[in-house]
């Protein structure tokens, strides 16, 4: 049989679920990061590791997982997980001349503060749901210089549970010989939230890349993001899960110079009133429903991205 003639088109290598607790203790009020982190080089010096089984460029991936640990006790700016994650992936490229790009994932689990005889706990905690907060950021070497650094940035929010239970309805959609949805003037609306939102970051040079990300106010977006979400999600009379999540997008764009794009993933978790005529007549359809049945699979899905219009640029 002919071989077929074949090249590396990819790779990318490094370590995946790297676990790690930072506790601030600069008070004694302690405050905790825990996040899950993934590190992942790239470039083609490590093309002979796949095609030829050598291992002289390769950095281990258990001394990539040893450098998050290392870096994580002498950073100051873990709790900002961009910087964070920015600092990570700007040393691979600093220490080992042959990475081409470096890309780090971090995911960042939620401890609330206990409430301790009605007082918020100094060094207690609780796991107060799934959201998580997100960062995924790339940086790769200029191309023709060395010292130069292009970022591709952008944060999340995953897995933010809601509900409301009016101020929603579905209505003037298509019917045909497929549909059997009634119209809604008024449904419950619930969805987990998946919202990203890219940064636009200027291509620096090395030593003033965390200077030039540091300008950027990081938590306050995530904040600001997540406030407007949930404001446009509580406030909107919603005529679907599609014109929410654009008033969502529009505001974030409209409130931060920094966003480039943002896009959310909102699956449409359906609740459906049940019908009860077969039990005494009992009247729980439309306007009388008030007993719901919540339907785990499936679900609508929506997704969009709005981007900054060139026109609107600052
Ligand atoms: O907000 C909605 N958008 C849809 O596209 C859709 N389709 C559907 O069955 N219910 C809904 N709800």
């Amino acid at each position: 049989m002919a071989t077929v003639n074949v090249y590396l088109d990819k790779q990318e290598y490094g370590k995946d679920k790297v676990r790690l607790l930072k506790v601030h203790k600069d008070t004694n009020v302690h405050r905790v990061d825990d996040l899950t982190i993934r590190c992942l080089l790239s470039g083609s010096s490590f093309t002979t590791s796949y095609t030829e089984a050598s291992n002289k460029a390769v950095v281990a991936t258990d001394s990539i997982k040893n450098t998050c640990y290392v870096l994580a006790k002498s950073s100051k700016v873990v709790d900002t997980l961009e910087l964070f994650a920015a600092e990570l992936a700007n040393h691979f490229l600093d220490t080992y001349r042959w990475v081409e790009g470096a890309h780090v994932t971090i995911h960042r689990h939620r401890w609330a503060r206990m409430i301790i005889d009605g007082k918020e706990h100094n060094h207690s905690f609780w796991r107060d749901g799934d959201e998580t907060r997100q960062t995924d950021i790339f940086i790769k070497r200029g191309p023709n210089c060395k010292g130069r650094r292009t970022v591709e940035l952008k944060s999340s929010i995953a897995d933010l549970l809601v509900l409301k239970t009016t101020g929603s309805s579905f209505e003037d959609f298509v019917r045909d010989e497929y549909t059997t949805l009634p119209e809604t003037k008024d449904r419950i609306l619930s969805t987990c939230v998946d919202a990203t939102w890219e940064f636009n970051v200027p291509a620096v040079d090395s030593a003033k890349l965390l200077p030039t990300l540091a300008q950027i106010p990081f938590n306050t977006i995530y904040d600001s993001v997540r406030d407007v979400t949930c404001d446009t999600f509580a406030k909107d009379e919603s005529a679907s899960v599609q014109a929410t999540l654009y008033k969502m997008a529009t505001r974030s764009i409209n409130n931060w110079k920094w966003l480039e794009r943002v896009s959310y993933a909102l699956p449409n978790k359906h609740f459906f009133a049940v019908d009860l005529k077969y039990f005494r007549g009992t009247k729980n359809l439309q306007e009388h429903a008030d007993v719901y049945q919540p339907v785990a699979d499936p679900s609508g899905l929506i997704s969009a991205t709005v981007a900054r219009s060139l026109t609107a640029r600052l």
